[in-house]
């Protein structure tokens, strides 16, 4: 079975996440990503517009992968597989209303596919069974990022990494000060928007506290 590994995106030890704002100027967020990049370990970008027109995510796309490769950074795309794979980005990250996961999973046969499962092992071990790279819990902590419907608890987190092989992400909320429990239940990876986009020094303030808060969980 493919795994996040296989494809680059290491879980050795917890590493962060990061996803973009729903809305960017391309041209000027590309600088904001390179002096985030520039600051500490990032394994992954997700591009995640919401609401955008499929022009203006492969404008962004065209923009930030450059960017991405140059740090090592994979990239990932948010809500289309099919766009995923057309744009050459390394995967697609999917909730479950986004699409077909088994389709998806053939598409992106050499590519990283993860899919959102809420707070719900059921949908977890579905995802795992059909070749998910990785699986994604939350929301832990309260955002302004995106409404909440689901929370996720610790215990979730400490369940999945003691019996499955395949790495888990924490989501929603998730801030350097208050990421250390979700480290040391075994997150592999914490994905964040508001904490390094919304850091009042900066992105790459906001990527050295992450990296910081990680180590000494
Ligand atoms: C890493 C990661 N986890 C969860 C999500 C949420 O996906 P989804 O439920 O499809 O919601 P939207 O992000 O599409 O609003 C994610 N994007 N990334
Ligand atoms: C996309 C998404 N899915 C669940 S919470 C969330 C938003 C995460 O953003 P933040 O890190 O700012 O809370
Ligand atoms: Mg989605």
């Amino acid at each position: 079975m493919a795994n996040a590994a296989s494809h680059g995106v290491s879980s050795a030890g917890c590493r962060l996440y990061l996803i973009t704002p729903p809305r960017i100027d391309p041209a000027a967020f590309r600088d904001h990503l390179a002096a985030a990049l520039d600051a500490g370990d990032v394994a992954c970008l997700q591009l995640r517009l919401k609401d955008a027109a499929a022009d203006d995510i492969e404008r962004a796309a065209e923009a930030l992968m450059p960017v991405c490769y140059a740090h090592d950074v994979a990239f990932i795309l948010n809500d289309d597989a099919k766009l995923a794979h057309a744009l050459g980005c390394d995967g697609a990250h999917l909730g479950q209303t986004d699409g077909d996961h088994e389709g998806a999973r053939a598409l992106l046969k050499d590519s990283i596919l993860g899919i959102t499962c809420h707070a719900s092992r059921h949908l977890a071990m579905e995802a795992g069974e059909l070749g998910a790279d990785y699986v994604a819990f939350g929301a832990f902590f309260p955002t302004e990022t995106k409404d909440t419907v689901h929370t996720a608890g610790i215990d979730l987190l400490e369940w999945w990494s003691e019996m499955m092989e395949i790495p888990c992400v924490a989501i929603g909320g998730i801030t350097a000060a208050n990421c250390g429990p979700l480290v040391r239940a075994g997150a592999d990876f914490l994905a964040v928007v508001g904490a390094v986009w919304n850091h009042p020094d900066g992105p790459a303030a906001g990527v050295r506290a992450m990296n910081a808060a990680i180590a000494a969980a």
